[in-house]
């Protein structure tokens, strides 16, 4: 199976919302003819009626692909919609959090090809991460078709184990949050020192987005990175004494949060 094949047979998507959104964008944009899209939506956004895909059209009897993009709480409502393409033929590619292989085993057939992956909402821009595990009936052609598909959005890494994904999705499903609250905490605290807000905001945008883009493409890694930054006694040192803390600074607050994410993954494997 290749890109081609997904164009020929068609892509299904259920559900279509900020993630189904940002993933299809990358795809029209790398060339995905919107008439082999067929997205089942009960609220297809405005931007979605506008790019010429098929909404509640007749699916196409063996699509290629179906993407599942609904929330985990509404899995079992939709997902009897497309028990039609559990015949084997369709791989099924699923981005929900927590829902475990085997719910889709279950209501599809165990001989349904399904991978579960995790990307971010940067796959709008094709700056996505996104990582993939397959179960047994994903053929290594399949496996390679899904990450095509999500190399079109951004980076990939293949898993070991589907039990690595509640981590995966405390770290980098739901990092981008982390990332923008940085940014709205670090505009705040510039304004509480005087600054007027758009430029404080603008100051913080452009900071994280520069110390990012930096820290993937530089050769130091981010520790030394950070030691470039702080001159011995100065500035930077006064502000990571409060942040790196190890009572209440970053690396506790961000190991709880992150436990948090990953603990509602595991809970959300039950819907
Ligand atoms: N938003 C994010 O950053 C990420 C989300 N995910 C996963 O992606 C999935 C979707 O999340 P979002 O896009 O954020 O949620 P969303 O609420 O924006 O999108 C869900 C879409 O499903 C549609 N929907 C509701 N009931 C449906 C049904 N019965 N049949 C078909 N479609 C139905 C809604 O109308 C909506 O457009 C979730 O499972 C989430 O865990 C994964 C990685 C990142
Ligand atoms: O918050 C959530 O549950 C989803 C999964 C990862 C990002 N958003």
């Amino acid at each position: 199976m290749n890109m081609n094949d997904v164009a020929a047979r068609g892509l299904v998507m259920l559900g279509c919302g900020k993630m189904g959104s940002a993933m299809l964008s990358g795809w029209l944009r790398s060339g995905l003819p919107p008439s082999s899209v067929y997205v089942i939506d009960p609220y297809p956004s405005d931007w979605l009626k506008t790019q010429g895909v098929h909404i509640g059209a007749d699916l196409p009897e063996h699509p290629a692909v179906a993407v599942i993009a609904v929330k985990p709480q509404m899995m079992a409502e939709a997902l009897p919609d497309v028990d039609a393409l559990g015949d084997g033929e369709t791989l099924v590619i699923s981005v929900a959090a927590g829902t475990p292989i085997a719910t889709f085993e279950n209501v599809l057939g165990s001989k349904t090809p399904i991978v579960r992956a995790m990307p971010n909402t940067p796959a709008a821009i094709g700056r996505g991460i996104t990582a993939l595990v397959g179960n047994g009936n994903v053929s290594a052609g399949a496996m390679d078709m899904a990450e095509a598909l999500l190399l079109s959005i951004g980076q990939c890494v293949r898993l070991e184990s589907e039990d690595q994904m509640d981590a995966v999705t405390a770290v980098s499903g739901s990092g981008p949050a982390y990332v923008f609250h940085l940014i709205e905490t670090l505009a705040a605290a510039g304004e509480a020192e005087g600054l007027p807000p758009a430029l404080a905001m603008d100051l913080a945008k452009a900071t994280v987005g520069g110390a990012g883009e930096l820290a993937e493409t530089a050769d130091d890694d981010p520790t030394q990175l950070r030691i470039n930054v702080t001159s011995p006694n100065g500035t930077t040192q006064a502000a990571l004494d409060v942040l790196m803390d190890t009572e209440t600074g970053f690396p506790r607050l961000l190991q709880r949060a992150v436990a948090a994410a990953a603990a509602r993954s595991r809970e959300l494997a039950n819907g």
